[in-house]
């Protein structure tokens, strides 16, 4: 990794063109600038009509926002897919030239992906865009860190490019991502709203229920869909305001593949790392929010006091403890749990601190932890074989990692559950839930129902 100070984008790609041997060379070249602060949605409506796939990301404090347009580059695994996006995009690193005098987290070049929930289950017609690991390093990219604005461009050069063409097609792309226009987001409503067989949802709760009972597995989280037609295509860009409008504490994203767009806003964490802190967090158990103060005082305080939510929780608070042990010091998790208030519901919740040990990276933690028995189960292989078995959806990226990683150790995964699946004029919408021995389907169904609504409403629903 080359790491320059003083940069003109022409200059600089003539001097790394002149250094490719062959014509199969080829190298990233990424620039960072700081620019005049501009609004993040701004920048992603803004390349709406460019014909490059976008991506927005931020995380629950809105802190950080980024946004992605184009693909200078894409790290695609499948098998053993941590380690090779991990060393895929170590390479690439090892080879690039990056000018970031910043260094703050997420600036500079960085991939921003995610990943199926289980590449053991065959992908469907539905997900056929979205891989099991798919981390895009974006042509043009914009983050928004405590308010500030840095802006980098990223070029994949090869040994036969021109440095003045390379630089004129930037500066035109350029033109429209920085023009002040007022686009105009055209409203969509649905017109027709599917259960995807609740029914036999139910009933699937019922068999994981008594295989809990019969000591096969503990825990079983089981998921299921409602799918959406609209007028026309939902424009993503209009969502995710309304998302940032409505869904304080939650990451909000969406990252479009052709046109397909997987959108959505979880309160979820699974792991941040800043240099060698590393944070996690346990959210499961679940119940709505009150219509006035007090009876929302006593939601939460019967929420904390419940043993079947409780155990449902305490099984991912275990878990996340044991698999993140060997790669942390200074592990730190409250012995009891709090409440964690978002627009539609409440959930149990438990922050994990550490130190993450020399030598491990944010792809370590995610093998380890994916999937916690928030969205998987306990133990983890025989929920997961229950779940390929008698869940009656592809889950595709619904709860899996999703997430972005920087060149200087900082990185952030959330869980990518209350979301959904744009596709053309039409929506898939997940919502899942933790079954454990005392679980009732009808409760379960219920649980699932206001786990939709953050989605549900913002569509239109
Ligand atoms: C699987 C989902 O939520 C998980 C996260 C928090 C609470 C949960 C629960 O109480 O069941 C779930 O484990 C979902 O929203 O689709
Ligand atoms: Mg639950």
């Amino acid at each position: 990794m080359i790491d320059i100070k003083e940069v003109q984008a022409e200059a600089l790609f003539a001097k790394v063109i002149q250094g490719l041997h062959n014509n199969e060379d080829a190298q990233l070249v990424s620039i960072t600038k700081k620019i005049q602060t501009i609004d993040a949605l701004d920048f992603y409506r803004r390349a709406r009509y460019m014909g490059r796939n976008r991506t927005f990301w931020t995380n629950s404090n809105r802190s950080l926002f980024l946004v992605g347009i184009g693909e200078a580059y894409e790290i695609i695994a499948d098998q053993s897919r941590f380690k090779e996006t991990k060393q895929q995009w170590d390479n690439l690193l090892k080879q690039a030239t990056i000018h970031n005098p910043y260094q703050l987290p997420g600036t500079g070049v960085i991939a921003l992906g995610g990943m199926s929930f289980d590449p053991k289950k065959e992908t469907t017609e539905l997900w056929k865009h979205f891989k099991p690991s798919q981390f895009t390093i974006p042509e043009f990219q914009l983050t928004n860190y405590q308010g500030e604005s840095y802006y980098t461009i990223n070029v994949f050069v090869k040994k036969n490019d021109h440095p003045s063409q390379l630089a004129a097609t930037i500066r035109q792309i350029e033109q429209t991502l920085f023009q002040a226009s007022q686009v105009e987001a055209e409203s969509f409503s649905i017109e027709k709203k599917v259960e995807i067989d609740p029914e036999g949802w139910k009933e699937s709760v019922r068999v994981a229920t008594s295989e809990i009972r019969n000591k096969k597995a503990e825990k079983i989280v089981l998921a299921r869909e409602v799918r959406l037609s609209f007028d026309k295509q939902p424009e993503s860009s209009v969502i995710i305001d309304k998302l940032l409008d409505t869904q304080a504490n939650s990451y909000i994203f969406a990252f479009e593949k052709n046109s397909h767009c997987f959108i959505g806003a979880t309160p979820e964490r699974l792991v941040k790392v800043e240099q060698d802190r590393l944070l996690s967090t346990c959210l499961a158990g679940t119940a709505p929010r009150g219509k006035t103060k007090a009876e929302d005082e006593r939601i939460s305080y019967g929420l904390l006091h419940d043993q079947k939510n409780r155990q449902e929780h305490d099984f991912v608070v275990q878990m996340i403890k044991l698999a993140i042990k060997d790669y942390c010091t200074d592990l730190v998790i409250p012995g009891e749990p709090i409440v964690y208030p978002l627009k539609n519901l409440q959930h149990l919740y438990t922050p994990v601190t550490a130190k993450l040990k020399a030598g491990h990276s944010i792809f370590d933690i995610i093998e380890q932890l994916h999937p916690t028995p928030a969205v998987g189960g306990t133990p983890r292989d025989e929920s997961l074989a229950f779940i390929r078995e008698n869940e009656l959806l592809d889950r595709g990226w619904y709860g899996a990692p999703i997430g972005w990683l920087d060149s200087n150790q900082n990185g952030e995964f959330a869980v990518a559950i209350r979301s959904g699946l744009i596709h053309g004029d039409m929506a898939s919408l997940f919502a899942g839930c933790g079954v454990v021995k005392d679980s009732n389907p009808e409760a379960e169904y219920e649980e699932t129902n206001i786990k939709l609504m953050p989605m549900l409403s913002v569509l239109g629903g």
